[in-house]
């Protein structure tokens, strides 16, 4: 099983590299890369396994992150319903995803984000587009295509970034780290 130790930090070259693009049909290792970064995830999510083994939690994983230089994400969703019960609000492992449109509207998370690959908190907003629509093959090898906004539409585009050798602080205004001119802040 994955644990912190096989998640790469800030300066690892890797993290700053473009990732492939994974050949299709998927091959029986990409599938077992994939199923185990939604393990993580969800072993990240679990509070007993988080202690046992020491995990940051985790909503979103890219394959660069474990040093897999492939266009592979995993993402695992929680949310609470009305009944404070949880439920998954988004599960899937996407290969190859590709944002095919988006909305000019901005968004941003108000306190920030921040990244299992950065061990320290950088403040400031992240501004990302409030709605896309992403395209990725699914882990049986289907074409999916489906449209996200607010939370899920800034994990999966923290993860893309990831695959393009973008960290979230890229993205921060250096002068106005603050400054939500014109975007929405979730
Ligand atoms: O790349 C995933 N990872 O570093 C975990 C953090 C995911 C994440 C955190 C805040 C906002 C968007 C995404
Ligand atoms: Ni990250």
């Amino acid at each position: 099983m994955l644990t912190m130790k096989d998640i790469i930090r800030e300066g690892h070259p890797t993290l700053r590299k473009v990732a492939k693009e994974v050949d299709t049909p998927l091959s029986e290792e990409d599938k077992a890369l994939g199923q185990e970064m939604m393990e993580f995830l969800k072993n990240s999510q679990d509070p007993e396994m988080a202690e046992k083994y020491e995990l940051r939690s985790g909503v979103g994983l890219a394959a660069p992150q474990i040093n897999e230089q492939k266009r592979i994400i995993a993402v695992l969703i929680p949310a609470i319903d009305e009944n404070g019960e949880e439920f998954i609000l988004f599960e899937d492992v996407m290969y190859n995803p590709r944002i095919i449109s988006h909305s000019v509207q901005k968004a941003a998370l108000a306190d920030g984000e921040g990244c299992l690959s950065i061990d320290r908190p950088i403040e400031g907003l992240v501004p990302r587009h409030e709605r896309i629509t992403v395209e990725w093959t699914d882990a049986e090898g289907n074409k999916k295509q489906q449209r996200f906004r607010d939370y899920e539409a800034i994990v999966i585009q923290h993860e893309i970034d990831h695959l393009n050798g973008k960290l979230f602080f890229d993205r921060i205004d250096p002068l106005q780290p603050y400054a939500a001119r014109d975007f929405k802040l979730l």
